[in-house]
């Protein structure tokens, strides 16, 4: 058996396009939609099975990658962003009409991924994005209601997709993080 986890999963993971230098995000407004330009390719895009991210009606799972916040422009229709939870690490820049996601910025200097903003690539029409290379807090899901008996599946499904399942954040992720953390303390070490 096989789960739906999100519409760019579910008919085959793209994979980027060699020279693919961004595009514009739209929110899922019919008229005056927020417009956002992005130019580079997104990094680290994942599936998130956390509760914070923003997923299209009826997904399992969010997609969400990561550019540069100096490669990112709000091109129309500002007025209709307001941060969805203004305590959360990743401040996300929502369209009040529509609900939809545009951004998600880390205003934190000290973290370690700060400098970077989260984005949703489904919401641009431009072909050559890179698709999800793993699946991020998929435990999470059970958060969103997801039945705890259908865990197992679920990360088969993953896996069939080439989604390694983590209920964290990739290894890539987590070391970079962890390795932030030890530059503070005076702990860290190369080699
Ligand atoms: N179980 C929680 C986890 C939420 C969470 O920690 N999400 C991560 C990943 S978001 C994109 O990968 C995170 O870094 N959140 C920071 C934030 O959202 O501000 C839940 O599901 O809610
Ligand atoms: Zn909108
Ligand atoms: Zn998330």
């Amino acid at each position: 058996m096989s789960t739906s986890i999100h519409p760019s999963v579910d008919n085959g993971v793209a994979r980027g396009a060699a020279g693919f230098a961004g595009g514009t995000l739209r929110c899922l407004c019919q008229s005056e939609p927020v417009e956002v330009a992005i130019s580079t390719q997104v990094l680290f895009n994942h599936a998130c099975g956390c509760t914070k991210c923003w997923k299209p009606a009826g997904a399992l799972f969010s997609v969400v990658g990561v550019v540069p916040r100096d490669k990112l422009a709000v091109t129309a229709h500002a007025e209709k962003l307001a941060v969805v939870d203004d305590k959360a690490l990743i401040q996300r820049h929502a369209c009040r009409a529509c609900g939809a996601h545009l951004y998600g910025r880390i205003e934190n200097q000290e973290h370690a991924f700060h400098g970077l903003d989260f984005i949703h690539t489904e919401l641009s029409r431009d072909a050559g994005w890179d698709g999800p290379g793993f699946a991020a807090f998929v435990s999470s899901i059970i958060e969103s209601g997801a039945p705890v008996a259908k865990m197992g599946e679920v990360r088969q499904t993953l896996r069939d997709k080439g989604l390694e399942p983590y209920d964290c954040l990739s290894p890539t992720l987590m070391d970079l993080l962890a390795g932030h953390s030890a530059k503070a303390k005076g702990t860290y070490r190369e080699a």
